[in-house]
């Protein structure tokens, strides 16, 4: 049997990606393509599938997204998605804001005090001997920066207060959002990217929240409040200090422009440092054993490079913004402060007030600087929301339903539950048609095994059935004609029934009548049914009650083997979780582990063998008892002893439920009521195995094959 490669031409680009902000500067995703990113150029050197032409809205090969770490950020976005978490804390807000005007008025009483001294308490000192207006002025300069002192505390906690809530919502926006969305997001999004925007990104807006939205406010309040003081003194210096505000303005929107462009970059180049040391650090295993060290060291440097490289734009755009700022300010301080001299000289203007015009001119371009920092961190805050906002935006492919419906209840006298693929086809969002068309009914309690050549789509096939995925929209074609396809030779060409849906009703079991999913106004595609219900009709909980998939990596979480097994049912008890274990045969290893139940199995099972990790994800399984059980059969070898226990722990979990099991040693298909042989997408036979094996088709010749192989 041949492997057909498939693949196909790339999709148009998606309209909604095609709105999304392109930065010209981000670095091509440095992970090179991923698995579906793959395929077009596998479809150059294979067969034309028959998907050839389908396309998936992803656009052209190199103008993904998701390459760029840009995803498509509504307008507004950033904005509404600060303030979604800022409203919940307006009081706080407000009060913080009101400490800050407070503690601000203050600070910018001193120099009308300086003002006051020199004009009338000084005079009056030298004229009358009048201590009074010097000591007032003094005891004023005092209560003034107490109370900015104690303001500022005030404010301090009342402002790091609302953040860490702010930034704690933030975070777990970004963690339950990442969850709730599918798997083809994930495949391509890629952990480390994940924990770029939860934890640089979410850093960044911290670092505006904590010290930059004080800078401004306190920036713009101390502009506000020396301008309004300076025109007061005199309305000419004030209008003179109002003047050179434009040039700086100007300067500020000019860096505000190029800098969210270099932190944009900066942005993207920490994410692909992350994204490099979470795959190789995840990949560990491989990447020793296959001497990647050095390879990987060159990639990562590469990589830390460009990092370093978008600091250092980002610190020049800072540096020639604060140059360019001080040579605006200390010109306009120089120009007014020597108009003013001559008008004092003229005995148009008193001393006091040209030395408080001074010191006030000092106060107001000082925070020009401190602008600077400010917007610095508002521009890498900014980047960093935008992504996120694009992150938050992203809707689920495979979406909860809006108004779920039930399952009907389990047929006591039946095993499991029956399941239907009607007029399904497949296309993954990054390559051509995987599945074309075809439809098929497993009657509730049978065992199928699944059979092909690597990259037939048995993988996809179970994932379509555990809702990993939906169906891809009819083509065309099938639905113009508006008439069931004739697709791959299924059951009936093979003499079987071929039972044309609705089939439940036919077998006397309860047939739904609610909306399809066309009348929920979704696109109409094929469907696949649990027991007459679209899979795109059950809320979660109850597809997952439902549909149980095991893969072949028998993944498990940090934590016990007792947590690891009741994941499969979160409130059974310790009884129901060692009789799971026993009844898979996987007690006795457990029990001989240091803590028995209680051993930690550390990240991945890292203390447990291939095959014990299998039995555990079996008792898990079991514990969950879903009506259908998917069973992505391991590939890894195991050892003799190991494998028996495996089979028999299969064998076990697969007994009373409607069971797919891809199967990869021809052993386990013994265990099977029917086999599916696919290749190239398609179900060529279908049969039990004994009339299968007996036959002449591609099943028999795998067979014979195999036992030769054993012999
Ligand atoms: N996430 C994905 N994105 C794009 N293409 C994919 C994706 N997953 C699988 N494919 C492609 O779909 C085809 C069928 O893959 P599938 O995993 O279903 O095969 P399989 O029969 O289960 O193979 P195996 O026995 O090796 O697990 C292959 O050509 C594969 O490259």
């Amino acid at each position: 049997m041949t492997t057909t490669v498939r693949g196909g031409a790339r999709p148009e680009e998606d309209p909604e990606e095609r709105e999304g902000p392109k930065d010209p500067q981000a670095p091509k995703d440095p992970q090179g393509p991923s698995k579906g990113d793959q395929d077009p150029s596998k479809g150059d050197t294979g067969s034309a599938g028959p998907g050839r032409a389908a396309a998936s809205p992803e656009g052209p090969p190199g103008d993904d997204a998701f390459d760029k770490d840009v995803l498509p950020t509504p307008k507004g976005a950033s904005r509404r998605l600060l303030g979604s978490l800022l409203r919940p804390h307006r009081r706080r807000v407000t009060g913080a804001a009101v400490l800050l005007l407070v503690q601000q008025a203050a600070v910018q009483a001193g120099p009308l005090l300086v003002a006051y001294a020199i004009d009338s308490a000084l005079p009056a000192l030298r004229g009358e001997r009048d201590y009074g207006p010097l000591i007032a002025v003094a005891v004023g300069y005092l209560v003034c920066a107490v109370a900015s002192g104690g303001f500022q505390h005030a404010f301090i906690l009342a402002a790091a207060r609302i953040n860490q809530r702010v930034l704690l919502e933030l975070r777990g926006r970004i963690y339950r959002h990442a969850q709730a969305l599918d798997v083809d997001f994930h495949d391509r999004y890629t952990s480390g990217r994940l924990i770029s925007r939860s934890t640089t990104d979410v850093e960044a807006l911290r670092e505006l929240l904590d010290e930059g939205l004080q800078e401004l406010l306190a920036v713009i309040l101390s502009v506000v409040y020396i301008l309004v003081t300076l025109v007061w003194l005199d309305p000419g210096l004030g209008g003179a200090a109002l003047l050179s505000f434009v040039p700086l303005a100007l300067l500020v929107r000019n860096f505000r422009r190029r800098s969210l462009r270099v932190y944009r970059g900066k942005s993207t180049a920490i994410a692909a440092v992350i994204v490099k040391f979470a795959e190789t650090m995840n990949g560990i295993r491989p990447v020793q054993s296959f001497r990647r060290e050095r390879a990987n060291d060159t990639a990562f440097e590469q990589l830390n490079g460009r990092h370093l490289k978008a600091n250092g734009d980002a610190i020049l755009e800072m540096a020639r913004y604060v140059v360019l700022s001080r040579l605006v300010a200390n010109t306009a301080v120089a120009a007014i402060v020597v108009w003013g001299a001559y008008r004092v000289a003229s005995g148009g203007l008193a001393l006091g007030v040209l030395a408080a015009a001074a010191l006030y001119l000092r106060r107001l371009y000082d925070p020009i600087d401190r602008l600077g920092m400010f917007l610095n961190s508002w521009q890498s805050a900014a980047a960093s929301l935008e992504k996120i906002a694009g992150l938050l935006a992203r809707r689920p492919a495979v979406p909860e339903p809006e108004r779920p419906r039930e399952l009907p209840p389990r047929d006591p006298g039946l095993p499991g539950r029956e399941v239907v693929f009607e007029r399904v086809r497949f296309a993954y969002r990054t390559g051509g048609e995987v599945l074309p068309e075809f439809s098929l009914t497993l009657p509730a309690g049978q065992t199928v095994a699944v059979v092909g050549a690597t990259g037939a789509g048995k993988s996809t096939l179970a994932k379509l059935l555990a809702r990993f995925y939906d169906p891809s929209p009819s083509s065309p074609t099938s639905s113009e004609q508006g008439r069931p396809q004739p697709s791959s030779p299924t059951s009936s060409e093979q003499g079987r029934p071929q039972p044309s849906s609705p089939t439940s009703s036919e077998q006397g079991r309860p047939q739904p009548s609610s909306p399809t999913s066309s009348e929920q106004g979704r696109p109409q595609g094929g469907t696949v049914r649990l027991d007459g219900v679209d899979l795109r009709e059950l809320d979660v909980s109850a597809l997952r009650r439902g549909v149980v998939m095991v893969t072949q990596e028998a993944f498990l979480f940090s934590g016990t083997v007792a947590e690891n097994i009741a994941l499969g049912r979160p409130d059974a008890g310790r009884e129901e979780i060692e009789q799971a274990a026993k009844s898979i045969g996987a007690h006795d290893f457990i029990a001989g582990l240091p803590d028995g139940y209680d051993t930690d199995v550390r990240k991945r099972g890292g203390r447990i063998s291939a095959g014990q990790r299998q039995l555990v994800s079996f008792a898990r399984a079991l514990l969950a008892d879903p009506s259908v059980l998917i069973l992505d059969e391991a590939t890894s070898s195991l050892d003799i002893p190991g494998e028996r226990a495996v089979q028999r722990a299969m064998e076990t979990v697969l007994r009373g439920r409607t069971a797919v099991v891809i199967a990869h040693r021809l052993s386990t298909v013994a265990v099977a009521d029917r086999v599916l042989v696919m290749d190239g997408g398609r179900i060529v036979e279908d049969g039990p195995p004994d009339r299968l094996i007996a036959g002449t088709g591609r099943f028999a010749e795998l067979h014979s094959a195999w036992r030769d192989s054993l012999t």
